[in-house]
């Protein structure tokens, strides 16, 4: 099922126009992870699709319901509040039942126990937002985003600021929203993180989603050669390489050597098996070959 759909949708603050025709389509239990550099329109983009901010065009669906109606679906999406939005004074669990009051649902003291110790923050519930540590002020803040059962989760940066630890954590919980059948949106500046929790990325750039796809799928889609390392004994030199090259018919780039390895490329994966057999029948013997991944984040810099 669609969960958003968003179609050719365009925001002007003034004369500026940040985005420009945004498609997308989130489906049901996705994480789907939206980069951008500072001040590309992340925020902006969850803050149309959450009704805090009017587009300027184009439309959109949320859990199959128009954009016209955008009211209907409050109730089924959580979004994560910024952190400096926490009432402070309160006790956490205050401060949770004080937004579902807001919200107008009247849950049981069971259920908000229950859902600070969903998001790691058991025992925490009597003491003041103040004394919070800042990566349990992003569990609440989650926690908030959680009131109420939503099939959609917007997380604005979930993790940023957070010591390792703390962020792994919050890696965990997003892992286990996805388990129990979540949807859920988020943007990170993290891109290693981006890549091992998302299904598929989108990279916003210049008002548009200029790309997206897998982690995998971008990081396999714009790359021309493939990098190889190799460890052989003997190290493979460049006249090994060239004569392998020649004798394979094929373009083999020798690259580098590094103590027993040595870098190469080569224009397709079809080549790898080839190449790898070509080296053993000559007599080196191969101890390791290993694909180079591109990282999301030399795809990002590239977009
Ligand atoms: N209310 C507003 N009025 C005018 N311009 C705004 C307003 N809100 C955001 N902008 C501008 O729109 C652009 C996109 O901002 P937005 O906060 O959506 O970016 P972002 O991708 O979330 O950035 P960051 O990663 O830094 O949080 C920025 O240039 C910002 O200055």
């Amino acid at each position: 099922m669609e969960m958003i759909k968003v179609n050719q949708l365009t925001k002007k603050y003034g004369a500026t126009k940040v985005l420009k025709g945004i498609n997308l389509i989130i489906y049901q239990g996705e994480v789907f992870g939206f980069v951008g550099h500072n001040g590309a329109g992340k925020s902006t983009l969850i803050h149309i699709l959450t009704d805090i901010v009017n587009k300027s065009g184009g439309s959109f669906e949320m859990l199959g319901i128009s954009d016209n109606h955008v009211n209907e679906t409050k109730k089924r999406i959580g979004v994560m509040p910024d952190i400096t939005n926490l009432y402070e004074n309160m006790k956490g669990i205050d401060f949770l039942r004080y937004m579902g009051d807001l919200a107008g649902d009247n849950y049981s003291k069971k259920y908000y126990i229950s859902l600070m110790k969903d998001v790691g923050l058991e025992g925490a519930e009597k003491k003041k937002i103040k004394s919070y540590s800042f990566g349990m002020k992003k569990k609440i803040s989650i926690a908030q985003a959680l009131l109420g059962n939503p099939e959609i989760i917007i997380l604005d940066e979930p993790t940023s600021g957070l010591d390792p630890e703390s962020a792994i954590e919050i890696r965990k919980l997003v892992t286990n929203l996805q388990k129990s059948g979540k949807t859920i949106f988020l943007t990170s500046h993290n891109l290693d993180e981006i890549e091992k929790i998302s299904d598929r990325v989108g990279i916003l750039s210049e008002g548009v989603i200029k790309k997206m796809g897998t982690p995998r799928e971008l990081k396999t889609e714009t790359k021309e050669d493939i990098g190889l390392l190799i460890r052989t004994k003997p190290v493979l030199t460049a006249a090994n390489i060239s004569k392998v090259s020649e004798a394979l018919d094929m373009n083999v780039s020798f690259v580098d050597t590094q103590k027993d390895y040595t870098f190469l490329n080569v224009t397709s994966e079809d080549d790898i098996p080839k190449l790898s057999k070509e080296i053993m029948e000559s007599g080196i013997l191969l101890y390791e070959l290993k694909v180079e991944e591109r990282s999301l984040e030399e795809v990002f810099m590239n977009t």
